[in-house]
């Protein structure tokens, strides 16, 4: 696979806090690739690492085949990098900030840094101060995206901005990956990046949990619910690897990965099961059986790391 990032064991400790922890990720070229995790999970610092800002402990960091630190330089040149707050030089105007930052880079900058403003509807004399924070988000994002970068990577891009502005900066996403450009994009807006992303990945207290294409995951992934015929009548658990089980009243309900094709086969009258149903779970509830720590884990059956291939749930 040809890797835009490649993270190999990377660790990062703050003070007594794992912020990674020997986190390995290879993200292909042409994919928007969501980063979620809760807050504290390490995804700032997983972004600082990327983008030369933050030195690792230990561990390896690469973007477009560079090394994170030493080319560092050459990997801003070739990467856009908007954070939740971006800091701009609040007294020039949108034109203004346009000419300086297009010092930087090649001379279709600022062709396309206006044309990126008329699509956001921005005014290029408004200066930055009496801006907006959507407004703001928006220049930053032209400001980020004009000199056409192979990889864009945002941090929290959408946090604060209202329903039409986020869905514009989502849509934008996409059409940077049709392009063939690689967007990494941090959130805790599960929901509106599940309409986005192809890739998914979830941090976990600095442990990178979950790495998967989002189709494969939901292809993979099951909600089975049984009805039992009391609340009392013991089952066995689904044949896969069961994330989480809940109970209420006579219903039982697992999340469960990599079925047996012939699952239902262990659930009929004589199991004490009265009907069983199969579904396929929102992204919100592999994230929760992922991530939550009063999800109850049958311990008869714990989810085992898988030793190879692209998912790991533990
Ligand atoms: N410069 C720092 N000094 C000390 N601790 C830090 C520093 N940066 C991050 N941390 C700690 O490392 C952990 C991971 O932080 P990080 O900012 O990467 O999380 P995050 O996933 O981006 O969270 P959020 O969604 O809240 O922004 C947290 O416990 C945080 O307190």
């Amino acid at each position: 696979m040809n890797s835009i990032i490649s993270l190999k064991n990377v660790s990062k400790r703050f003070g007594n806090k794992q912020a990674l922890d020997h986190v390995n990720l290879e993200i292909p070229s042409g994919i928007v690739f969501a980063l979620l995790g809760e807050n504290g999970a390490g995804k700032t610092t997983m972004i600082r690492i990327l983008t030369g800002t933050l030195k690792p402990d230990s561990g390896h960091a690469e973007v477009l085949g560079m090394h994170c630190l030493k080319e560092s330089e050459d990997i801003r040149k070739k990467t856009g990098y908007v954070s939740d707050a971006p800091a701009m030089y609040d007294w020039m105007t949108a034109e203004e900030i346009g000419w300086f930052t297009s010092a930087f880079y090649d001379d279709l900058f600022p062709g396309r840094y206006v044309e990126a403003l008329g699509a956001f509807d921005i005014s290029p004399g408004v200066k930055i101060k009496h801006m907006s924070k959507g407004q703001r988000a928006k220049v930053a994002l032209a400001l980020a995206t004009s000199h056409d970068p192979s990889l864009l990577i945002l941090d929290e891009p959408t946090s604060g901005l209202d329903p039409m502005v986020r869905r514009q900066f989502l849509e934008s996403m996409v059409d940077r990956a049709a392009l063939g450009h690689t967007v990494l994009l941090s959130s805790h807006q599960i929901s509106e990046v599940e309409r986005v992303a192809d890739w998914i990945g979830i941090l976990h207290e600095g442990e990178l949990k979950l790495v998967k294409p989002l189709q494969a995951l939901r292809d993979s992934t099951q909600v089975i619910t049984a009805t039992l015929d009391h609340s009392d009548a013991t089952v066995v658990l689904p044949r896969g690897d069961v994330l989480t089980e809940s109970k209420n009243g006579r219903q039982l309900r697992w999340i469960v990965t990599d079925l047996a094709d012939d699952w239902r086969q262990d659930y009929d009258e004589n199991a004490g099961v009265v009907r069983v149903d199969q579904a396929t779970p929102t992204l919100e509830e592999i994230f929760v059986a992922v991530c939550d720590p009063h999800a109850s884990r049958p311990k008869s059956q714990p989810p085992e790391a898988k030793p190879s291939g692209e998912v790991a749930y533990s």
